[in-house]
């Protein structure tokens, strides 16, 4: 049993649906409202200086839910906490693709709050990180790869030490140097007890960087555990889905989710001194 107090993001069996309308423009045919349910249940409680992967086909609801809790959008029904604003890496909007990757560091972290002071101390560890060298910290950001503009985002979304940090694929377009990098950063987060969420398709990346992962499927977790046994099985579903062995993939849905016991989540009722409440 899950007491919420005790842990930076709580999940309350939260579902989100969209509302699409349909785009059938030939004769006789109506266009109507089309309900797609992103998430259908989701509970989880996620502790202080855990890396939590998340895992799962295209569309099975990943993004929707690091939004979620990133506050961007609110779930449809269910309860979601958090401790604190969370840092959502992947759509950082104060980024400008058509200036320098200089001038975005310094307009990224002052829309996180930094003073220009604060600016000029961490430029150089924020340049460091990412790995880039002067010439392409002087180029515009448009003319990155997609990998070099993963990589800077990620060492400014760092640079402020973020409680809760969501990451939405970011690090897969990093190359192997930089994921090293990366993942001691991680570590330093991690061992200050701030937390981390990290959307990857990749299970490698997971079970590189992650302790703990959650199998999002069709909208639902499947399965929640430590990230390498998780990301093993997912692993092994996605290569037999791979190769049209869809009976085999089945079975291996069937097996996770047999094994998979939905959190029975506890909201406290001191959970007015918990700052981050949001529904
Ligand atoms: N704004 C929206 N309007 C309508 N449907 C949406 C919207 N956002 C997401 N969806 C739908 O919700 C479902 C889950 O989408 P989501 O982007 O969360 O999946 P995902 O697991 O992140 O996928 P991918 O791996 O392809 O990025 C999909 O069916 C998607 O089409």
């Amino acid at each position: 049993m899950a007491q919420s107090s005790e842990y930076a993001v709580v999940a309350r069996d939260i579902r989100k649906s969209y509302i699409a309308r349909g785009a059938d423009r030939r004769k006789n045919i109506k266009s109507r409202d089309i309900t797609v349910e992103a998430l259908k249940g989701v509970s989880f409680a996620a502790p202080s200086g855990e890396s939590i992967g998340i895992l799962g086909q295209n569309g099975s609801g990943k993004s929707t839910l690091l939004r979620l809790i990133a506050g961007g959008e609110t779930p449809t029904s269910g309860s979601l906490l958090v401790r604190s604003q969370p840092v959502l890496l992947g759509i950082s909007a104060a980024l400008q693709p058509t200036l320098s990757g200089a001038r975005n560091v310094r307009l990224g972290c002052l829309a996180m709050g930094m003073t220009p002071e604060q600016v000029d101390e961490v430029y150089d560890d924020i340049v460091s990180l990412s790995g880039l060298d002067e010439d392409a910290m002087a180029r515009p950001m448009q003319t990155y790869s997609a990998g070099m503009g993963s990589r800077l985002r990620f060492a400014i979304a760092t640079s402020i030490d973020p409680d809760i940090l969501l990451i939405d694929e970011a690090l897969s377009a990093g190359d192997a140097a930089f994921a090293t990098r990366a993942k001691r950063r991680m570590d330093h987060l991690l061992s200050k007890a701030h937390s981390i969420f990290l959307v990857s398709h990749a299970a490698q990346t997971i079970e590189e960087m992650c302790t703990r992962a959650i199998w999002l499927h069709k909208g639902e977790i499947i399965a929640d555990g430590p990230a390498e046994s998780t990301a093993r099985h997912y692993r092994l579903w996605a290569w037999r889905e791979a190769k049209d062995e869809y009976e085999s993939a089945n079975k291996i849905i069937e097996d996770v989710k047999k094994d998979y016991v939905k959190p029975n989540i506890v909201l406290a009722s001191d959970e007015k001194n918990h700052n981050g409440k949001r529904h």
